[in-house]
């Protein structure tokens, strides 16, 4: 069954609202981006979710420092890199992590296996912020990936009416979401129900 995370949330109620509808992630967003949230306001989020769903902390080039004290205050699954991380530098915070590469060439892609994370994220190059652009890349790229598909995560301009395709063709751990279930920039509880049942009610076994 493919998992969803449902990233940049920001509102008690479209926690809720994603935890109510089976999502398997959720993400806060740490980085610089309209979806910011601070950590003590993370925290109280994070409270109100039960264990099986698990916490993502949405990170660009962290000061290592900063990310331990978010790691410390806010009751993070992983952490996400999202920015231009090195793979030496992962590996020495040593926190459980996922990283994103933005896509726009095979070469894009084949960077993943440099790297040693729980799960590789692959995004559109994000516009005004690092990620959450609302675009789509080209998945037939993935092919280059070298990646198993079980620890490959597919975000970038996802919504109910592509997710469906978006498996088919990429067959992923999980879809990843932001920009695809909000209107006027703010999440809307059934957008996020609409895309969890997009993904949850393919009719796979
Ligand atoms: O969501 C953000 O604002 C964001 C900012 C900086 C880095 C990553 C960010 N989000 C990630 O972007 C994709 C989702 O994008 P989309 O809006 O669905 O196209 C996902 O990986 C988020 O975790």
């Amino acid at each position: 069954m493919t998992r969803v995370k449902i990233c940049g949330l920001m509102e008690a109620e479209h926690v809720k609202a994603a935890i109510d509808a089976g999502a398997d992630a959720i993400g806060f967003v740490f980085a610089p981006s309209r979806r910011r949230v601070d950590m003590k306001w993370a925290a109280e989020l994070a409270a109100r979710v039960p264990e099986n769903v698990k916490k993502v902390g949405v990170f660009v080039n962290p000061d290592a420092e900063e990310l331990r004290t978010v790691y410390r205050n806010v009751p993070l699954d992983y952490v996400q890199y999202h920015g231009d991380e090195t793979p030496e530098q992962i590996r020495k915070i040593g926190l459980p992590s996922i990283k994103a590469f933005s896509v726009r060439t095979a070469e894009d892609v084949r960077r993943a296996a440099e790297y040693d994370v729980d799960y590789y994220l692959f995004d559109a190059p994000g516009t005004d912020f690092r990620g959450g652009s609302g675009n789509v890349f080209d998945w037939s790229l993935l092919a280059e990936a070298g990646i198993p598909r079980e620890r490959t995560i597919i975000a970038g301009g996802l919504n109910a009416g592509n997710a469906a395709e978006a498996v088919r063709q990429t067959t992923p751990y999980a879809l990843d979401v932001s920009s695809g279930v909000e209107r006027d920039k703010r999440k809307d509880p059934d957008l996020i129900r609409g895309f969890i049942r997009a993904v949850k009610e393919r009719g796979e076994a």
